[in-house]
């Protein structure tokens, strides 16, 4: 028997991040929205602990026990007392340290595969305490849709969102590392008075009415500039996006992949074309938000 489970990728509609706290964390209010590339993660029965991936990016994917899927079936595991035996094999679309927590999708997705193929029968909460162990992006692939995230992202207050957003991805050549562009934050604002991230009331209406223009109007990402200090060719991105018509464009997360909101699927087909036509991305993705989060596909 084997279990699938598939699990969206997200972008960062508001990233307010705060001033570095003494763990090393930046507390955030940090908006999530799902959106629709996917992952998919399937359990099946094994004598040990084993990883494969499968897709365009899978070279790029750590194989070992640093793997978010190995790590999330080691700690579901270790709570219920049993060996962690399972075969994982991941299905990748998500692109890989592109800011659109790739990573994290695949642990929670590996989580929910295995507490069901073990028959571990774990709670939503305890699901949700396991996924904040194994990272701040975690709690939010195993929920979608749209949340509010505190704390250092991890604590997660479901948001009303009123309409279908249409959104193009412009993934970029290689990957730009999460901790290093939170510290590129702390040197581009050291000296500065970093103000409490909170969230902006504007973007939470437009997400509630579905408001595309209200949206573009709101989108906010803190990390962009430290994104963009150690990525500038990004800035040729953005301008490509915006200039093939996209309401607006911001670097998704810590980057590298930039996302463009749009008015609606015939503009997402322009917008991604004139994108892979510009030379300045390596590829260009279309997608929907809010997507479902971590559901199982396949028994
Ligand atoms: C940039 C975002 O993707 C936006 O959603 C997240 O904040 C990053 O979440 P993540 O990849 O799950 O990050 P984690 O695995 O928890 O942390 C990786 C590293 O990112 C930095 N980090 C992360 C989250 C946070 N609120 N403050 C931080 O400073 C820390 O250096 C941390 O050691
Ligand atoms: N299952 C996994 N898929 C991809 N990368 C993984 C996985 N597990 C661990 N990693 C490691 O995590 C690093 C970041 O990959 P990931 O795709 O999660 O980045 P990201 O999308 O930028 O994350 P986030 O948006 O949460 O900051 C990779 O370079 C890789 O070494």
């Amino acid at each position: 028997m084997s279990i699938t489970v598939r699990v969206p990728a997200k972008v960062n509609v508001q990233l307010a991040v705060g001033a570095a706290r003494p763990d090393g964390f930046h507390d955030l209010a940090n908006v999530f929205l799902a959106v629709s590339l996917y992952d998919e993660v399937t359990a099946t029965p094994a004598d040990e602990l084993r990883i494969t991936c499968s897709g365009p990016d899978a070279d790029q994917v750590p194989l070992d026990t640093t793997n978010l899927a190995a790590r999330a079936a080691a700690a579901l595991a270790a709570r219920h007392g049993i060996s962690p035996d399972v075969h994982l094999h991941i299905a990748k679309d998500i692109p890989v340290a592109g800011g659109m927590a790739g990573g994290s999708a695949d642990g929670a997705g590996a989580l929910l595969a295995c507490d069901a193929l073990w028959g571990t029968g774990a709670t939503r909460d305890e699901l949700l305490d396991i996924c904040a162990g194994l990272g701040s992006d975690v709690p939010f692939s195993l929920v979608g849709g749209a949340a509010l995230g505190t704390g250092r992202g991890e604590r997660l207050t479901p948001l009303e969102v009123g309409g279908t957003f249409h959104w193009v991805f412009a993934v970029a050549d290689g990957g730009l590392s999460t901790p290093a562009v939170y510290g590129e934050f702390d040197r581009l604002t050291a000296g500065t008075d970093v103000p409490a991230p909170a969230a902006s009331p504007a973007l939470l209406d437009a997400l509630r009415t579905g408001d595309t223009t209200l949206l573009a109007g709101a989108l906010v990402n803190d990390l962009q500039p430290a994104a963009l200090s150690l990525r500038p060719s990004l800035a040729a991105t953005l301008a490509a996006g915006t200039g093939a018509g996209a309401l607006a464009g911001l670097v998704s997360g810590s980057g590298p992949t930039t996302a463009f909101l749009v008015k609606d699927e015939e503009a997402a087909r322009t917008v991604a074309d004139a994108l892979i036509a510009s030379g300045t991305c390596r590829t260009a993705r279309t997608a929907t938000s809010p997507a479902p989060g971590a559901t199982q596909i396949r028994t």
